[in-house]
């Protein structure tokens, strides 16, 4: 199958700090790829790297020739002094016909929002919209960051189906950052931990059973989630290198 991003042995660095280090993965159509990993940890570099906006320090990135990328942000902020509606919002990336609209917005229960303002819109409704607007130009990657932050639970359910029938749809390959571990495993077929480097990956079966993700998850409460503090076999200073605690073995 084809690989649509490749990224292999990856690093970034700020100011000398490492941020990111050693990172391989692959972008494959029709596969959903979940980041998990506590705040800091270079999740939305990670992103910005594989989405062409942040150069990576160290590695390899081959990317196919002129793919579509659809890109879900965590948050867009509305200037309330300029009002605009949601079939506006959806015209201002490229042109498209009212049609094409409706059936975009239709895709994500959404349809009826259509003259409704941006700047009111609840939470799910505005990731719903903004989903609608990645996927108006069918892309081949969709990555969305942290995509359910302000949503209630039901509304996580519903957008997290959403990117598996969009998935299922369009066979895009899909990344995404979430904090919803309890909601995203069933939604994904590769879940990656990242903490600077990549301390584990695999099925979400395989990682679920991995004893750092155990010691990770298993003991709480999965609604405190994004709150979770990673516990590991090493630390990592200041500079961001690894260093190993008791019985642990470095990963870098
Ligand atoms: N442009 C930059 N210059 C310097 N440091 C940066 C820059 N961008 C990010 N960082 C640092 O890199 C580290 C990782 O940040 P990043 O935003 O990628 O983490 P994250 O996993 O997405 O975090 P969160 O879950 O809190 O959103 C942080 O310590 C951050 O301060």
């Amino acid at each position: 199958m084809k690989t649509l991003i490749s990224l292999q042995q990856v690093s970034v660095e700020f100011n000398h700090r490492k941020i990111l280090s050693n990172i391989s993965l692959s972008l494959i159509p029709g596969k959903i790829i979940t980041l998990l990993g506590p705040n800091g940890a270079g999740k939305s570099t990670l992103v910005k790297v594989i989405l062409g906006l942040q150069p990576a320090s160290q590695g390899k990135i081959i990317r196919e020739p002129n793919i579509t990328i659809g890109y879900v942000p965590q948050r867009i902020a509305f200037n309330p002094s300029l009002p605009m509606t949601v079939n506006r919002f959806m015209k201002l990336d490229k042109w498209c016909s009212d049609e094409d609209i409706q059936s975009t917005l239709e895709l994500v229960n959404a349809k009826h929002l259509l003259h409704h303002s941006m700047q009111k819109l609840s939470g799910g409704e505005m990731q719903r919209v903004l989903l609608a607007q990645a996927l108006q130009k069918k892309p081949q990657l969709l990555v969305l960051d942290e995509p359910t932050q302000g949503v209630d639970v039901n509304g996580q359910v519903i957008l997290y189906d959403l990117i598996e029938q969009t998935r299922n749809k369009l066979n895009c390959a899909v990344l995404m950052v979430s904090h919803d571990l309890h909601l995203v495993m069933a939604k994904t077929d590769e879940v990656i931990c990242l903490n600077q480097h990549i301390c584990c990956s695999g099925t979400p079966d395989r990682v679920s059973n991995h004893p750092e993700f155990i010691s990770l998850f298993g003991s709480k409460d999965l609604q405190q989630l994004a709150l979770y503090h990673h516990h590991h076999n090493h630390s990592h200073d200041f500079k961001g290198r690894i260093t190993l605690n008791n019985f642990g073995k470095s990963h870098d």
